[in-house]
């Protein structure tokens, strides 16, 4: 992998602390988490082996990984008093704020007193997230309270199931599963980064994934999913699409789901999540998508070196398995959850208030003025 030119603003190419959890854009296809590379976790285990990996340093054996799966089980019930906040969110607010809401209403409600209180509360946020958002979607836009203990066995065919009221397929609950993988972690990206600013002042885990949903919410990052979306939708075919490309670069305008901080010539993310959109549009024999997302590719690097990144065709995988757009970046939520408390906890075990300093471009130092002399 040729390493990116990184320098300049937004603290690129500085090293701003230590991780053991994650590389990116340095080994193997160029992401692992804790040593292990990308696709084969994609291709090999499942979400909840990724989370333990995650939280505890290692993969879980037979006997760790059901015991886990079935604590994050007997999990899923929404206290009533979040139910009631849910329920007084409009239709309308974005589902990312409702996740914002509904983790900072959590911290109320069960808030992480001590810091050895950490490992339950981050498995009560990686079972209950979907049950938030969607207690909060069914409610507003079906008028449903749902119950949101299901018996499926995997937190992604949990989300389907909640979602759609019944069994996700296998194909779906397989992209689901590979889904999670795939965002679960990236090292300093801005959302980690946040959780770890916060962290570092010592402060509860509620506080720390809820600035991190914030941060993840903003289409350069975790949003782009979303606006991805929103660009290829009405696109009718590739020439439609190769059109509407070239006329947006010749706006300067930019193309959400391409490029990235730190990745230079390709996101080993994505042709995971390509692959299993292409199946997908094979079974649902609908190919426009994915088809004028391919040329969407094509165009941005013949033109601008630019390739897609872990958003773009998550866009089309999601919406070929009927999830609404607006869905999109709170299921990289569900995932995220994992990174971001393991970074807050490898914090805690090595903290140091963060706190950088600033080149000031301000007046120079001078007197105040009296009211009557002002401007
Ligand atoms: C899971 C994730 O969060 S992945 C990121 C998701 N975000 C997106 O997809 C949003 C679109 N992409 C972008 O805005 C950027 O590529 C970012 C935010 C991801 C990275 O930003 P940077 O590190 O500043 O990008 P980089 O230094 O590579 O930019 C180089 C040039 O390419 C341009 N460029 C980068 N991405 C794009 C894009 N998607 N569309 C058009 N032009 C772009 C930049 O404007 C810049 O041009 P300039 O030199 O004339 O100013
Ligand atoms: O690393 C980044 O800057 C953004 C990203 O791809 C991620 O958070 O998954």
């Amino acid at each position: 992998m040729v390493d990116k030119k990184l320098g300049g603003a937004g603290l690129r190419g500085q090293v701003a602390g230590e991780t053991a959890l994650c590389t990116v854009g340095k080994t193997g296809s160029g992401l692992t988490y804790r040593g292990y590379d990308i696709k084969e976790l994609a291709e090999k285990v499942s979400f909840e082996e990724v989370a333990y990996l995650l939280a505890k340093g290692e993969l879980p054996n037979a006997q760790q990984l059901s015991d886990y799966k079935a604590r994050l089980k007997s999990m899923r019930a929404i206290p009533q008093a979040l139910k009631d906040v849910l329920e007084r969110i409009p239709k309308e607010a974005h589902p990312m704020d409702v996740m914002r809401t509904g983790c900072s209403m959590l911290g109320n409600l069960e808030t992480e007193e001590s810091f050895d209180q950490a490992d339950s509360a981050i498995e009560r946020m990686l079972a209950l997230f979907p049950g938030i958002v969607l207690y909060w979607y069914r409610f507003s836009h079906d008028g449903v309270r749902i119950d949101t203990e299901t018996d499926e066995d995997s937190i992604g065919a949990h989300f389907l199931k909640l979602l759609h009221d019944e069994p996700p397929s296998e194909l779906h609950a397989a992209v689901m599963n590979t889904s999670l993988i795939l965002y679960a972690e990236h090292e300093f990206n801005a959302s980690t980064f946040t959780a770890r600013v916060c962290a570092s002042t010592l402060s509860d885990i509620h506080s720390c994934v809820t600035g991190a949903i914030g941060s993840l919410r903003g289409p350069l990052h975790g949003g782009a999913n979303e606006a991805a979306m929103d660009l290829i939708e009405d696109m009718k075919d590739p020439e439609d699409a190769e059109k509407t490309l070239m006329g947006m670069l010749e706006r300067k305008e930019k193309i959400m789901g391409f490029g990235h901080a730190i990745y230079r010539e390709f996101d080993p993310r994505n042709e995971v999540i390509k692959a299993w959109s292409k199946k997908l549009a094979d079974q649902v024999g609908d190919s426009r998508l994915y088809d004028v997302s391919e040329r969407c590719e094509e165009v941005m690097w013949r033109e601008k070196k630019l390739f897609p990144n872990a958003d773009f065709f998550h866009a089309s995988a999601y919406h070929y398995m009927g999830i609404p757009t607006k869905l999109f970046t709170p299921i990289f939520v569900m995932s995220r959850v994992t990174g971001w408390t393991a970074h807050v906890k490898e914090q805690r075990a090595n903290n140091r208030i963060i706190r950088p300093s600033a080149d000031y471009t301000g007046p120079e130092a001078r007197p105040v003025p009296a009211m009557a002399d002002r401007g």
